[in-house]
């Protein structure tokens, strides 16, 4: 995947804020009082053991889970903050995008399609693509390494292809915030540190806002600007990487041994869990 080149990108600028956001799954309780905040050109990833609330949280700043209460706000590029409640379908899609984890595959659509639905909320009813949408598209595709199957079937494509392919839709909605789901599940090696570069030149050159909820914890210790440490629907600790990335925070939250050191070539920290067949 290319560097970002300048031109279709989104302005930048946005932010979002979330808190003491409480959301539920009927009468149980999968996030309990959780702040984070967005800001532009920063990366914060969600880090947490499985079913700690991550997703859940992602999707309640998407708009996709209701509240059962705290506070959303978004700061758009040229606007005051705004409670994400009160905006309309096509403002809010102008600001915020979602990289779901699972998505339904359009089997017989062709890959240059997918992506134009990222242009949705800038469409007027049965008009055509315009000359912006079609930028736009091309710089999502070019980014995400899918413009050379662009007239492929979504359903020939390999899960870590279509993975990219709905990335490009995100993109192509250029929005100032992005929200991320596990966007390297999938894919193979080149392409995770790929994505995970597109998402590092996409804070700093664009101004993104990007929340990514990432499993791998030296992913999030190469990627991230801070982090959100989470167990049990509650933020555990949440700064810097070396802040929250700490042996004694990740063994309370992961119920493992974890041993965390800093790599003396690359300066990044490397967070080892330890296997029980190596303790003494
Ligand atoms: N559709 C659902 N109905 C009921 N409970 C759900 C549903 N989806 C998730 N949950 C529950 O909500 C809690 C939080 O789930 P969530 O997917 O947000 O966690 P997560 O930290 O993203 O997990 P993972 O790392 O496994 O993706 C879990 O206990 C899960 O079982």
């Amino acid at each position: 995947m290319p560097g970002i080149a300048a031109g279709s990108a989104p302005a930048g600028a946005g932010s979002m804020h979330a808190h003491e956001v409480v959301l539920r799954y009927g009468k149980s309780t999968v996030v309990d009082g959780a702040s984070i905040r967005l800001s532009p050109g920063e990366v914060t990833a969600l880090i947490g053991p499985n079913g700690s609330g991550k997703s859940t949280l992602l999707r309640s700043m998407a708009r996709l889970h209701e509240r059962a209460a705290g506070v959303i706000t978004l700061i758009g590029s040229h606007s005051e903050p705004r409670e994400i409640s009160t905006l309309n379908g096509r403002e809010f899609a102008h600001e915020v995008t979602l990289f779901a984890q699972s998505h339904a595959t359009p089997e017989g659509l062709a890959v240059a399609d997918i992506v134009a639905f990222g242009r949705h909320p800038y469409r007027r009813r049965f008009a055509g693509l315009s000359e912006t949408d079609h930028a736009a598209i091309s710089w999502a595709m070019e980014l995400t390494g899918t413009s050379a199957m662009a007239q492929k079937a979504a359903g020939e494509l390999s899960g870590g292809e279509l993975q990219r392919v709905w990335l490009a839709v995100c993109l192509a909605q250029q929005t100032n915030v992005v929200l991320l789901d596990e966007p390297t599940n999938h894919l193979d090696l080149r392409y995770q540190v790929e994505t995970l570069d597109l998402v590092h030149d996409l804070a700093r050159e664009n101004r993104l806002a990007i929340g990514i909820v990432l499993h791998d914890l030296n992913q999030a210790a190469m990627l991230a600007d801070r982090l959100v440490l989470m167990k049990h629907g509650r933020v555990h600790a949440t700064g810097t990487p070396a802040e929250v990335l700490t042996a004694e925070n990740l063994s309370e939250v992961y119920e493992i041994t974890v041993q965390v050191h800093t790599d003396q070539q690359t300066g990044l920290l490397r967070i080892e869990p330890v296997s029980r067949h190596r303790q003494s």
